[in-house]
């Protein structure tokens, strides 16, 4: 198994059909393979021929309308009218470029395109009942203007069912964003692996359905792009996920340290019993000596433990001491009013100053919102940050989503910025490594957008870091889980459910 990236291995052969590769990657991926004897031609048949497949697949003989780009993705789009010709769809092929700028092997399957040539017009579409989108792939370099504006919006305006080739034509196939105006695919077919641009929002609602098709390149060429994103998959780190052994003993599965605050009970508490559901061999919640009996009367296999008010730092602090406790979660519930957020911080440095494994997740951001530097320059890799958007611009205001920057850049930024791994939310959301690497999970159904859900995550990721998965994987598997579970449940789903819904999932991943 050769690695893909070097850097730590994040990213292995294993789970190679996991990779996102961006458009330049993709480029070179191609150069590669021709390096490696695979005529460009070939690869340009294939793909059209991946494409009309799919569409045949998908639509009924109906008369299609292809648009021809000036590039190589417009070189596909003749293939697939020819394709459809010979397989007696009715096919209008409407071409704007220059035939001598295109690539040789443009060229070559342009001239086999059999039927007519039109330059692009909006009538075009009166006769249709299919378009097919080969206008920009990959080599989308500026934002779609003029004509070619105007012929995309009369798409989208006639309603007819659209077929993206590679990527809807103005979605950048990099970051998921839209450059001007896009075409909304209803079937997007690209070739060989996604790209980060497909997954991401609002790129993923702009390509419907997605095809992933091999068209001859050999899967050897990733070895050498350096690649650092894939889409999340148990393939990535099931291999390292802490299966139940026989002999298994619970002080061999971790025991998992979580701060409690003094008034929002439950969110500390959906952390603690959702790192118990999911493997930690023990849970202990460190709460205010006043909040005691609530969150004992609540807790049966959860270990609470009062901190003394007149010294409830001190006494955290001397918690941290027992080096039992291999993971620590602070945020959910923790609280900013008066001298709570003082405690929180504190909580915090002393977790980090020990070296200790850590879940920071809402307060335990926030608290750090006037200075975040004294976080950054506080953590260390065992450290992973799991902010909402919200949380994560009171950290990183110059990263917002208002920054204008896509996602998985920010999110990249932000883990480079803080030395943390960084879990950036949402239904896209990303995990991204201080080193570069980052993962796009793309399970999470709107279900999950429920208070408290952030909580049980939290829980989940510290869980599994206590039983010995490395932070990276773990947020990785325990942000998968946690999206399957919610999928499972379907509709109705409230935070609780997510932990008491765990085992079904955790017994398929057997
Ligand atoms: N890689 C592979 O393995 C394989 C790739 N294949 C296919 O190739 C596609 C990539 O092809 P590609 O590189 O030729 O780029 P493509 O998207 O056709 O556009 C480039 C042209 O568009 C122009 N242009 C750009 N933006 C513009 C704008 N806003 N408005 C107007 N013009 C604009 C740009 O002009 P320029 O920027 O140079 O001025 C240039 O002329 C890929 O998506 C896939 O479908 C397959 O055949 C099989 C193997
Ligand atoms: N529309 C959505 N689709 C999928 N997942 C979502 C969506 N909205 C939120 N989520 C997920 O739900 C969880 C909410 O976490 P968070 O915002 O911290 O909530 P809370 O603080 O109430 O626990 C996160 O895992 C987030 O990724
Ligand atoms: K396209």
């Amino acid at each position: 198994m050769g690695l893909v990236t070097n850097s730590k291995g994040l990213i292995d052969m294993r789970c190679d059909q996991h990779v996102l590769l961006t458009p330049k990657q993709m480029a070179l991926a191609d150069q590669e393979a021709v390096y490696l004897g695979v005529p460009a031609f070939d690869l340009m048949a294939a793909a059209g021929q991946a494409v009309a497949e799919a569409i045949m697949a998908k639509w009924t003989k109906r008369p299609v309308l292809v648009m021809a780009g000036p590039g190589n993705n417009g070189g596909d789009g003749f293939v697939i009218a020819e394709q459809l010709r010979q397989h007696n769809w009715p096919v209008t092929l409407a071409f704007m470029g220059h035939l001598d700028n295109m690539s040789a092997e443009a060229q070559a399957h342009a001239k086999a395109w059999k039927g007519e040539w039109h330059p692009l017009s909006q009538t075009l579409l009166n006769d249709a009942k299919l378009v097919v989108d080969a206008l920009f792939g990959a080599g989308l370099s500026r934002p779609i203007e003029g004509q070619v504006q105007h012929m995309l919006e009369a798409v989208a305006q006639s309603g007819l069912p659209v077929c993206a080739v590679d990527v809807p034509s103005g979605l950048d196939g990099a970051t998921g964003q839209a450059l001007g105006v896009v075409a909304k695919a209803d079937l997007t077919v690209t070739f060989f692996r996604k790209k980060p641009g497909h997954l991401l929002f609002p790129g993923r609602t702009f390509c419907g359905d997605l095809l992933v098709r091999g068209i001859g390149i050999p899967a050897k060429v990733l070895t050498d792009l350096r690649i650092q994103t894939a889409e999340n998959h148990p393939d990535l780190w099931l291999s390292d996920y802490p299966l139940m052994k026989q002999d298994g003993h619970k002080f061999h599965r971790g025991h998992v340290l979580i701060y409690g605050g003094q008034w929002m009970t439950g969110a500390s508490r959906l952390s603690a019993r959702a790192a118990q559901r999911i493997g930690a061999g023990l849970v202990s919640l460190a709460v205010p000596e006043s909040s005691w009996p609530i969150y004992a009367a609540a807790m049966l296999s959860v270990m609470v433990k009062p901190l003394a008010a007149h010294q409830s730092e001190h006494a955290f602090q001397q918690m941290l001491n027992d080096s039992r406790f291999n993971v620590v979660v602070i945020g959910p519930g923790a609280g900013l009013e008066g001298n709570d957020k003082h405690r929180v911080k504190h909580a915090v440095l002393e977790t980090l100053k020990c070296g200790r494994a850590c879940v920071l997740d809402a307060d335990a951001l926030t608290a750090f919102s006037e200075r975040p530097k004294a976080l950054f320059e506080a953590i260390h890799d065992a450290c992973i940050l799991t902010p909402h958007e919200g949380e994560f611009a009171r950290l990183f205001p110059h990263l917002s989503e208002q920054s204008g920057k896509d996602k998985l850049s920010r999110a990249k930024q932000a883990a480079r910025e803080s030395g943390a791994i960084v879990l950036l939310k949402g239904a896209d959301t990303v995990i991204a490594s201080p080193d570069g690497h980052a993962i796009i999970n793309t399970n999470a159904p709107a279900e999950l957008a429920t208070g408290g859900a952030g909580d049980v995550l939290a829980g989940f990721i510290a869980g599994l870091v206590a039983q010995g998965m490395t932070p990276f994987y773990a947020t990785a598997a325990a942000v998968w889980l946690h999206g399957e579970v919610a999928n499972e449940f379907g509709v109705g789903l409230i935070a609780e459910d997510l932990t008491d819904a765990l085992p079904n999932v955790l017994q398929q991943l057997k």
